[in-house]
C-alpha cells in the first residue's frame, strides 16, 4: 500500500482526493492535514507521500518540509512558479531520491489541450488565452493558463515566431489582460464554471479555438491517483502530468 497524507484535505479538491484516493486500489490516505494542523502529522502517520491542495501561500513551506523529512510531494496547488521550483531543486540536490511532481492540471483534457496549444503556436500569427473559474478562486491567473502561456512563448521562440501584432497604446484598465511570457492572458470568474479555458489562434483569413472544460472536480481525479502512484519513481523535481502519462 501507498500511504499517502492529503493537505487540505477540507478544501473542494482535498476532500475528493481523500475519497479518490481511499477508492483507488494499492493506496491508503493516512493523514488528512488542514490549516490548523501541525506537519508532524505527516511523520507519526509514516506517509510515504504527500499531495497538497492548499494554496499559494502555503505550497512552498510544504514541500519544502516535505523533501527535508524524504517524504515525495504531489502538488497540485497552483502559484508553484520556476522561482519556487528552483528553490526546491536546490534542496534536493544533484543526487535527489525524493520525488516533488508538480501538476498545473492533473485532468486528461487539459494536459492535452495546452500539449495542442503548444504545438498551434508556431502556425499563428496571434493567440489569447481565456481561463474561466469558479468565483472562490483566489489566485490570477489559474496556474493552468500560466503553464499554457509558458508553453506557448517556449514553442514560438523555439521556432522564431514574430512577436503578437497589437496596436493597442491606451489600455488603462489592462483590458487587454495580464501579459504571461509576452502571451495576453484573460481571467474570468463566475458562478456556474468549474474549470476552463479556451486558446484563440489567428492568421491570415483564420480563427483556431482549442477549449477544454472541466464540469466536475471528478475530471482531475483519475490524474491525482495515478500522480500519486507515479511519484516515488521520479526522484527530482519534474512539471506537468505528461511523464506520468507518457506523453
Ligand atoms: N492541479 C489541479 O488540477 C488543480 C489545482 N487546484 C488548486 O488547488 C488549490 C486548492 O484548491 P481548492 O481545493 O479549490 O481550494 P479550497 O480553498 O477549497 O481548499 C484549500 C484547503 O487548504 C486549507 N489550507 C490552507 N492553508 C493550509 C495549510 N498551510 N496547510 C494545510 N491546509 C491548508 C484551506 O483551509 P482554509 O479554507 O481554512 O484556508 C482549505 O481547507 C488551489 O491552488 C487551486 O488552484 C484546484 C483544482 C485542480
Ligand atoms: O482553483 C481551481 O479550481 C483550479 N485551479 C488550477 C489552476 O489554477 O489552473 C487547476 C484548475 O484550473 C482548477
Amino acid at each position: 500500500m501507498t500511504r499517502v497524507a492529503v493537505l487540505g484535505a477540507k478544501g473542494r479538491m482535498g476532500s475528493e482526493s481523500v475519497r479518490a484516493l481511499n477508492a483507488a486500489d494499492g493506496i491508503e490516505v493516512v493523514a488528512e492535514v488542514d490549516v490548523d494542523d501541525s506537519l508532524d502529522l505527516l511523520a507519526e502517520a509514516d506517509a510515504e507521500v504527500a499531495l497538497d491542495f492548499t494554496q499559494p501561500e502555503a505550497a512552498l513551506n510544504n514541500v519544502t518540509w516535505c523533501a527535508e523529512h524524504g517524504i515525495h510531494v504531489v502538488v497540485g496547488t497552483s502559484g508553484f512558479d520556476d522561482a519556487k521550483i528552483d528553490r526546491v531543486r536546490a534542496l534536493l540536490g544533484d543526487a535527489p531520491s525524493t520525488g516533488v511532481l508538480i501538476v498545473p492540471n492533473f485532468s486528461i483534457g487539459a494536459v492535452l489541450m495546452m500539449r495542442f496549444a503548444a504545438t498551434a503556436a508556431p502556425f499563428f500569427e496571434s493567440i489569447e488565452v481565456i481561463e474561466l473559474h469558479h468565483p472562490a478562486k483566489i489566485d490570477a491567473p489559474s496556474g493552468t493558463a500560466t503553464r499554457t502561456a509558458e508553453m506557448i512563448a517556449a514553442a514560438r521562440a523555439d521556432a522564431g515566431s514574430a512577436p503578437l501584432p497589437d496596436a493597442t497604446t491606451t489600455d488603462p484598465d489592462g483590458a487587454r489582460g495580464a501579459k504571461v511570457a509576452g502571451i495576453p492572458v484573460h481571467s474570468v470568474r463566475a458562478r456556474g464554471f468549474t474549470a476552463s479555458q479556451e486558446v484563440l489562434f489567428g492568421g491570415a483569413g483564420e480563427t483556431f479555438s482549442i477549449r477544454h472544460d472541466s464540469i466536475d472536480r471528478a475530471s482531475f481525479m483519475p490524474g491525482v491517483v495515478a500522480a500519486v502512484r507515479a511519484v516515488p519513481g521520479l526522484p527530482g523535481v519534474t512539471v506537468g502530468l505528461d511523464a506520468v502519462l507518457g506523453l
